[in-house]
This record gives structure tokens, sequence and C-alpha cells, in this order.
């Protein structure tokens, strides 16, 4: 009968299926026979997070009995995604629990696509940061993720009718397995009040901040499992609560939504996170977000360092506060004011123990993008805060004069921005309460000190460092892409899951017949997965021996998606007039969010399905070129589309990319990239050779020059025909002939003003495009480059990055993984 034909579960397998079952029963409460996939992937997770919850224990005990020096990472961010075949992955019970399941008739791929995406960020920021948690693990870096618990991670991407909109992402509908409250974790966090001084009985100033609101900041600790399970760090997360959940004297007078306000409004910190990842809402609930988990976490930290420790001026020994970035910049004056009106501590004695334990990272140079708050905001939300940016500023100048700063270099040095109706610039803050700043990549860093941080730079010489970014090994290889990952340890052995740098011995394959022949067939098969995908999503039939050219990454104009589409354009009247020609198949894949009030990347998001529309219906091009937009990019969505990808198009305006880590990651998976000299690319180019990587257009330095010359899209358009010929047509509505003008505005933005310098690269980006056709009619050299990438990628494993940091800006020591 049916149970006897389920394979037998032996060994391990047994043991753990018996947990599930265990699990099933008595923490789901559902009796197998009756059980759904949510029953089944519930149990599941339960089973393996007992694993987890051993080596947990275990790693916390270690760090305790060491007495060392940990890891707080800030973020508001982190962009975790599915957590079930990690964790599977790391402890090593893939096999295991496909096994096990097996043997109960459920199928570990079909209940593993039921987990919702933790999407508790909006893109690069966000995924670092979970790629740094599993890092700092699998290296044996003692540390604690700091963010917030969002009620709704990023919104949901719905394609109407070609057109972006948004809904809620309730990623909770289904409970969270991972996470344990942790009720009596609990802490109280300030808004508003006044600040009221005394004097102390040695004569100095005392101040005491009486907050006119408290918010209690609560705990969620999900465990994050290293390589091998060797070692589990703590991902706390804080969900905002109401110190009182009613007030029951409105209640009593009959106002019953009066009653709730107040608990409405304080638990409306951690609801949702907000969907910019450039431009700064600067809405009071973000500053509130900022600073309300920036105080737990650092309330949090000082209690654990005194309760082992007993002595707060010990704490940057024992504790390295990393700010992801300007958005928890606040923790320098927050520090500050625990050192100094909690425990009593000096001011100089205070900022210098500040510096010593924080240190911050830049991940962009858009102007935009850099966080500043009106002085008035800041005086009435956090007026102790304000205080203290007001003394460190001067202390600050006061630096600066005596190291023979300029009035100017006063202006830019100076945390507050007299301009603008005197605003505080959260990095400037961050900066002069580091000992250390660093930028994602070489380039990156290195225009931080030309840009945003010069005058800094020259007060403050030496803090710039940088550390290029990287990506985890197991989720962008092992678990995205197994077919690959098996071929490797067939071919060059495990060395590599353990330190990815010993990719490397791949390099002697490149040219095997043999091994081309299989590389080749693992790359088919994710395309061909990913053709099912389109199918389903789009209707829209893929043929996976074309030539899968993919760009992937949040929607945003200097990341250029306009030229991509624009040159796919271009390539679609070169096919109509010249059907005679020998063209090489393309399918475009294109996916990516553009922040709710981005109305610009929006239209382009528009543009894109309209071109879809009309290429894919059109019988003149056949199957050489096929253009898809799938909806709702995600971690999960990443995961399917990088492994399928022949050309990864990382074609940003050079100077504007901090670094990019998709980029990292289709490289890894064998695909070869098309990409300006910006970021990260430069980097990839030196590791993987310029023969194996396909880099256009102007240089930084050249952008920089031409802006500054003065930009003039006109005549780039008039010496590029083909071009001219597409924005004739997109601007005339060719594309949208429903509504002609539909695209004119971004037809006229380009033509008047192209900040970006789309017209200034088409005409190189168009001609590599026609080389890369052309590389692609030789198989052979094909996958050759394509293995050499992949040989050469190791070096952007974040187990590297977190190495760098733990040598340079942490001072503590790392492990050999295996
Ligand atoms: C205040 C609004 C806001 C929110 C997020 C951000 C992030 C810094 C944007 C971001 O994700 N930057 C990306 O960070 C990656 C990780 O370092 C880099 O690889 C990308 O180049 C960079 O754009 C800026 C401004």
């Amino acid at each position: 009968d049916e149970a006897s034909a389920l394979p037998e579960a032996t060994g391990d397998a047994r043991s753990f299926r018996d947990l599930i079952l265990a699990k099933l029963t008595y923490a789901v409460g559902k009796d197998p026979i009756v059980a759904r996939d949510h029953d089944w992937l519930r149990a599941l997770s339960l089973a393996l997070r007992d694993r987890i919850v051993d080596r947990w224990m275990a790693t916390t005990r270690g760090v305790y009995r060491m007495g060392g020096k940990r890891v707080y990472y800030f973020s508001l961010e982190f962009l975790i995604g599915r957590l079930l075949k990690d964790g599977l992955n790391n402890m090593g019970l893939l096999g295991t629990a496909r096994e096990a399941l097996a043997s109960v008739g459920v199928d570990l791929d079909v209940i593993a696509e039921l987990e919702a995406d933790a999407a508790l960020g909006n893109g690069g920021l966000g995924r670092l940061a979970a790629c740094f948690m599993e890092s700092m693990a699998t290296v044996g870096v003692p540390a604690y993720g700091y963010g917030i618990r969002y009620e709704n991670g990023l919104f949901r991407q719905n394609i109407i009718d070609g057109w972006q909109t948004e809904s809620p992402e309730n990623w909770l509908a289904y409970g969270n397995p991972w996470e344990f409250p942790r009720r009596e974790v609990a802490y109280e966090i300030g808004f508003g009040g006044a600040v009221e001084a005394s004097e102390g009985w040695d004569g100095s100033a005392v101040h005491a901040w009486k907050p006119a609101e408290t918010v209690l900041a609560v705990a969620h600790d999900t465990p994050v499992v290293g390589w091998r399970g060797l070692r589990v760090n703590t991902l706390r997360l804080w969900s905002a609560r109401s110190p009182d959940p009613i007030s029951l004297d409105a209640f009593n007078a009959g106002d019953h939504i009066g009653a709730l306000t107040a608990r409405t409004k304080a638990e409306s910190i951690s609801r949702v996170l907000y969907p910019a990842d450039s431009t700064p809402a600067g809405q009071e609930l973000r500053l509130r977000q900022e600073y309300f988990f920036t105080s737990a976490s650092l309330q949090d930290l000082v209690r654990r360092h005194l309760k082992q420790h007993r002595e707060i001026r010990t704490l940057a020994q024992k504790a390295a506060v990393q700010l992801n970035d300007t958005h928890p910049a606040i923790a320098v004056a927050e520090l500050m004011r625990i050192l100094i009106d909690i425990h009593a501590m000096s001011w100089a004695d205070a900022f210098a123990l500040t510096r010593d334990t924080i240190s911050y990272t830049n991940h962009t140079l858009l102007p935009e993008a850099l966080e500043s708050w009106p002085v008035p905001l800041l005086e009435r939300l956090l007026p102790r805060h304000m205080q203290i940016i007001y003394a460190i500023n001067a202390r600050v100048l006061t630096e600066a004069r005596a190291a023979g700063a300029t009035d100017a270099m006063i202006a830019a040095v100076s945390i507050i921005d007299e301009g603008h109706g005197r605003r505080v610039r959260m990095g400037n803050l961050a900066f002069v309460g580091s000992h250390k700043v660093n930028g994602v990549s070489a380039l990156h860093s290195e225009l931080m000190k030309e840009t945003v941080f010069r005058d800094l730079n020259t007060v403050f010489p030496g803090r710039i460092t940088n550390k290029t970014n990287g990506i985890t090994p197991r989720r962008w290889l092992m678990t995205a892409n197994p077919g690959l990952a098996g071929l490797l340890r067939e071919t060059i052995g495990e060395g590599f899951l353990d330190d990815a740098e010993k990719l490397v011995a791949l390099e002697p394959f490149a040219r095997d017949p043999g091994f081309q022949e299989r590389f080749a067939a693992v790359k088919h098969a994710n395309k061909a997965r990913l053709a099912k995908t389109i199918q389903q999503t789009l209707g829209l039939r893929v043929d996976p021996a074309a030539l899968f050219d993919v760009q992937v990454k949040r929607m945003h104009e200097y990341k250029r998606q306009l030229l991509n589409i624009l040159e796919t354009i271009a390539l679609y009247n070169a096919i109509r007039t010249h059907p005679e020609k020998d063209w090489v198949p393309r399918v475009k894949v294109f996916a990516g969010k553009a922040a709710a009030s981005y109305t610009s990347a929006k239209y382009i998001i528009k543009l894109i399905n309209d071109v879809a529309k009309m290429v894919n219906t059109d019988p003149a091009v056949r199957n050489l070129l096929k253009v898809a937009f799938l909806p709702n990019y995600n971690v999960s969505l990443a995961e399917v589309i990088i492994p399928a990808a022949d050309l990864s198009e990382q074609i940003s305006t050079a100077g504007m990319e901090a670094s990019g880590t998709g980029n990292m990651k289709f490289a890894l998976n064998g695909a070869l990239t098309i990409g300006t000299l910006d970021g990260a690319n430069v980097e990839m180019r030196d590791h993987v050779g310029a023969d194996n990587i396909f880099i256009f257009g102007l240089t930084a330095a050249e952008v920089e020059a031409r802006r500054a010359k003065g930009l003039n899209p006109r005549a780039n358009i008039e010496a590029d025909p083909a071009l001219a010929e597409v924005l004739d047509a997109v601007g005339s509505g060719v594309f949208s002939p429903a509504d002609p003008q539909r695209h004119r505005g971004t037809v006229d933005n380009l033509t008047n003003s192209d900040w970006f310098l789309v017209t200034d690269d088409f005409t190189s980006y168009s001609a590599m495009q026609r080389r890369i056709d052309a590389l692609w009619g030789t198989p052979a050299a094909w996958r050759e480059k394509a293995i050499l990438n992949v040989a050469r990628m190791g070096w952007f494993s974040s187990d590297r990055t977190i190495r760098d940091y733990s040598d340079e800006i942490w001072g503590l020591p790392t492990v050999k993984v295996g």
C-alpha cells in the first residue's frame, strides 16, 4: 500500500524523522495523516532548530568562558530571505532531512518553497548584513546583530498592466519558527521631554534627561548558524511595545479609540521597514526607529559588559560596535549619554571610549542618500543628544582649527550644516565618533576621501580604510546552485567549501572539454528551471539555449536599467531591419523594486514591460529576443535567477555604485559580466582577468570631468543613429500606442540632462554587446571564461571580508574553517 511504497529512512535520517514527527504531533499538534505542507514545514523547522540550539548554547557558553571581545553589528536592515535550507546546509542535514521526509511521503523542495522571505531590508546594505552575520559565525567572530523586528518587511511588488504597485508583506502570517521572544529582555526608550541640569558633588555639571514618552523595546533572538554548524551567533531584533497596553481612564470615559492611540503610536515604531534605499524619507518615525533600536542595543551591550567585566572603562576592549551606514549614527551621542549621565564619566574619557568602541561603514556617495536631520526635530525628540552633538562639534571644530583648517573646511567638517535650515549631518557625526571609517570597495573608499569626506579626511587622516564587500558562498553557491557545487566537489574536492579561495584549483579545467560539457549542462538545467518560473509567472515561453542576459537589482537611475532597455530596443530594431543576419537568441531578464515614491524609476519598469509586450509578440523577431520583467524580486527569486544567468549586467554610471554584491554572486555562478569600471567591478576584473570580463564605458574620473565640463546628450544622440532612432520610437509612443506621450518625460530627461550619462555610454555598451554575441558563438571560449570566473571569485567570499574587518577594525582573531 501507499505507506509501504515509501523509501525507508536509515541512520540519522531515521532519528531526524522521529524528531520531525514528534514536533508535528506535540508542537504543531497535527496527526501526520492530516498534516498539510505548512505543518510539515513548521515541524521540520522546529526539528532543525533543536539541533541548532544545542550549538547556540555551546557557542554562547564558550564566548562567556573566553571573556573575549564581541562584535555588535548595528543595522536597520537584515535582508535574510529564507532560513530552512540554509540552516539544513550549514548543519550538514540537507540530505538527512530530504531522506527523513521522503520516508513519510513529503518533498523537502515543495515545503521549503512555502517559507516566507524575511525581507527586513531594501537591497545591498541589508543583504550584506545578512551575509556578514553568517560569515562571522563561520570564521569564529563572537557577534550580535542588532536591528528591528519589522512586522511588515519590504513591500510585495505587483506588476499591474506593466506598472509597479505595492502591497504589505506580512511575513509573520504563518509565524516565525526561527525566533525566540525574550519578554524579559526589555528596555525603556525615551523620546521628547527636557534635560534638567544640576551641579554634581564635585561641582561638575550633571544632566538628567526626563523623557516625555517611553516605549519598550522587547528582544526577539534568532540563532545565526555558521558553516558546518561549529558556531552559532545571535541576531537580536527589537519590537516596540507600549508600556501600558491601554489607557483605562480614556477607555472608561468611552473613548475606546483614544484609549489605544498611545499604544498604536508606540508600537508603530516596529511596524514597517522604510522602503527607500537611497533617498531618506526624512520622517520623524524613521528617526524614532533609528534611535529606538540604537538605544536598546547600547543599553543591552553595556548591561552584558558590566555583568561580565564589572568596569565600564574596558568597554572598547570587549565590544566593537559597527555602524551599518548612518542609520544608527545616533549611537555616538547615545553612548556618550550613557557614559556621562549614567556612569558619571568625564567628557574626554567618554569621547575617547566612544571613539574606540565605534566604527562606521559608508555604503553610498549619492548626496541625496546622506542622512541629515533638522536641528529643531532633534532638539524636540532627543534634547539631551542634541546638547551632546553640539559639544562634540565644538570639540571637533577646535581640533580642526588647530590642524589649520580653512573656513570652508570648517563648514564642511562641522556636524551642523548651517545652510539648509540647520541640519545635523549623520555622516559627519558617525565619522568623528569612530576610530575607523570604511568604504565597501577600493574605488569607493578612494572616492570617499576625494568627495564627501575630503575635509574630514584631511583633519583626521588615516581614519578612512577600505573593506571590499563579499557574499556568503553557502547561500549563493551551495544552496542556490547545488548542481554546480556538486560538480565542483567531484572535480576539485571539498576544500573550497571551507576556503573559497581554493576554487582556484578549477583553473586547469577551464579548457577541459569534458568538464566544459558538464559545466554547461549544469547551467542549462538552471536555465530550464528559470524558464519554468518565467512561464509560470508571466506565461512567457523562453528557450533555455538562448543567451540569458540578466539585470536584477533595485530600480535606480544610476544603475541604468534604462541604458539596458534602450539597447534592447536597438537590438530589436536591428533584428527587424536585418532578419537575414545570424543573430544570437537572447532572453533579457529584468527584476527589481522601485522605492514607492520614486516615479521616474517606476516609469522605467513600465517602459521595460511595454517593450516586452511588443517584442514578445512580434513574429518578426521570432525566438531571437524575449524580454521578461519578473515581479517581486527578493532573496528567494535571486537564488533562482542568478544560477541561470549567462550574462550579468553591472552597468552603473562609474563612481556611483559603491560596490555591488550581485555582481559577485553572478560571477561565482559562472556568468560573464558586462560592466563599467565601478565599485567592485574594478576588483573583479583584477581577480578574474581583463580577458574574462566585458568592461565598457567611461571611468569615474571621465564621468566627473564630463559633468564638470557640462553634459551634451544631444551631441551623443546625433552621433549614434541607432540611439536616435530608439529615442524617437520611445518618445513617440511606438511602445505605448494607447498612450503615446507616456515615455515622453523619460526621453526628454535623457535628451535635456542625462545626469547618469546613458547617452555617453550607449555606443560603447552596444558595441560590447555585439562582441559578446560573437563570443557566444564560440561555446568553448565562452565556457573557458565562465569557468575562470568561478575559479577566481573566491576572494569575494564574505569570510574574507569579515577577516579583514576583524584584523584591521575590530582587532579580534578569527579561526580557519573546517
Ligand atoms: C536613508 C535611505 C537609505 C537607505 C539605504 C541606503 C543604503 C546605503 C543603500 C544601499 O543599499 N547601498 C548599497 O550597499 C551595498 C552594500 O555595501 C553596495 O554593494 C551597493 O553598491 C550600495 O548601493 C541609503 C539610504
